[in-house]
């Protein structure tokens, strides 16, 4: 029978911390930010049922947990240092608690993110982890910062967690080879780090934010922050590549209102284009523009042919579509 102490020594304790002064064990744990920069904080949960199917496996919802918190901070502009993890498990399971903390760990490493406390209890599957991150003072990619004339860029691809979760829900058929491809979109997203970071450290973009609800819902939280408007070329939307198989209007739906897509949405000056491709490329990230930022408030959805489309589509809500 494993214990709680036991459990949480045997998974989560690892030898010393080494950014924290100190890690799990105590109270608290300390950190001694670097001199000069900013603490940028952000927490996400992750609930059985709701984010993840029950069943789900064990590493990848390890590797889920903390990716989509460092995508928060990608967003940001910010650089990983240490993170929380509050947990409630319907049971002590071996087998379950290895595979998430190796998934947890791998990810942590590849980003030199340390796990430096946490809780853990009894309870229906429920995973919420804080994160912490570092930021130069004044470079933070904030939603408020969007500017008229700014151009609309879009990391990596969209809408093949969406399909993914189309096809777990008989909403459409998908064959086995392309529904294994679109589900590791929805288990196992990548957080644009670098990219961020390269974006913030250069001040390359204005305004940011990762793409976790729908483009139409949070590219929306820029502009009512920022107080302009926009139009996206909704055709000039990067699909995923088993999305890009689909027909058009089902490419259309999922790109722009899809979730669980952990991309960056950011602006930028179109002086700076040159310069994010660049970044794309140095930080092994596509970029690909995909509107521009108006004066005039509201959001305006057009094809490639710069004709209106009104496609009727809204973000994730949990309390109102989800
Ligand atoms: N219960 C809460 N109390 C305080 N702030 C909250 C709460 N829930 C969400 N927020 C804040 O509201 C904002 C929007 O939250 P959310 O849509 O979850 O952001 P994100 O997509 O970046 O995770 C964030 O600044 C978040 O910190
Ligand atoms: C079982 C299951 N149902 C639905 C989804 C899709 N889904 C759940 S929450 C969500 C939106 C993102 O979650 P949220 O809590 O809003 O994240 P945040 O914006 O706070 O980062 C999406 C697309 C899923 N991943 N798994
Ligand atoms: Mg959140």
């Amino acid at each position: 029978m494993l214990s709680e102490f036991d459990l949480i020594k045997q998974y989560f304790t690892r030898s010393r911390p080494v950014r924290a002064v100190l890690g799990v064990g105590d109270d608290c744990a300390l950190l001694a930010p670097t001199p000069g920069m900013q603490l940028a904080v952000s927490t996400d949960m992750l609930v059985e049922g709701r984010h993840f199917f029950p069943g789900a496996d064990a590493r990848l919802l390890g590797h889920k947990s903390l990716a989509v918190n460092l995508s928060d901070l990608a967003a940001m502009g910010a650089a990983p240092t240490a993170f929380t993890l509050s947990l409630a498990l319907p049971a002590a399971d071996r087998d379950w608690l290895a595979g998430f903390s190796s998934g947890l760990f791998a990810l942590a490493d590849a980003h030199g993110c340390e796990l430096v406390g946490g809780d853990t209890t009894k309870g229906p599957l429920n995973i919420c982890i804080t994160i912490f991150g570092e930021i130069e003072p004044g470079r933070a990619l904030r939603r408020d910062a969007a500017r008229a004339g700014d151009d609309i860029w879009i990391s990596g691809t969209l809408g093949d967690a969406r399909l993914a979760l189309a096809a777990y829900r008989d909403e459409l058929d998908l064959e086995a080879a392309s529904l294994g491809q679109a589900a590791m979109r929805m288990h196992a997203p990548t957080p644009r780090v670098a990219l961020g970071r390269a974006l913030a450290q250069d001040a390359l973009a204005h305004a940011a934010l990762d793409i976790s609800d729908g483009l139409v819902g949070d590219l929306g939280h820029i502009l009512t922050a920022s107080k302009v408007g926009a139009t996206l070329d909704v055709d000039a939307l990067p699909a995923g590549p088993v999305l890009a198989r689909q027909p058009k209007e089902l490419r259309r739906r999922f790109t722009v209102a899809g979730g669980d897509d952990y991309e960056l949405c950011f602006t930028a000056p179109r002086a700076n284009r040159e310069a994010i491709v660049a970044a794309g490329a140095q930080s092994g990230t596509a970029v690909t523009r995909v509107g521009r930022i108006d004066e005039q408030p509201g959001l305006r959805m057009v094809d490639g042919h710069g004709e209106p489309l009104d496609l009727g589509l809204h973000g994730w809500d949990h309390f109102v579509s989800g």
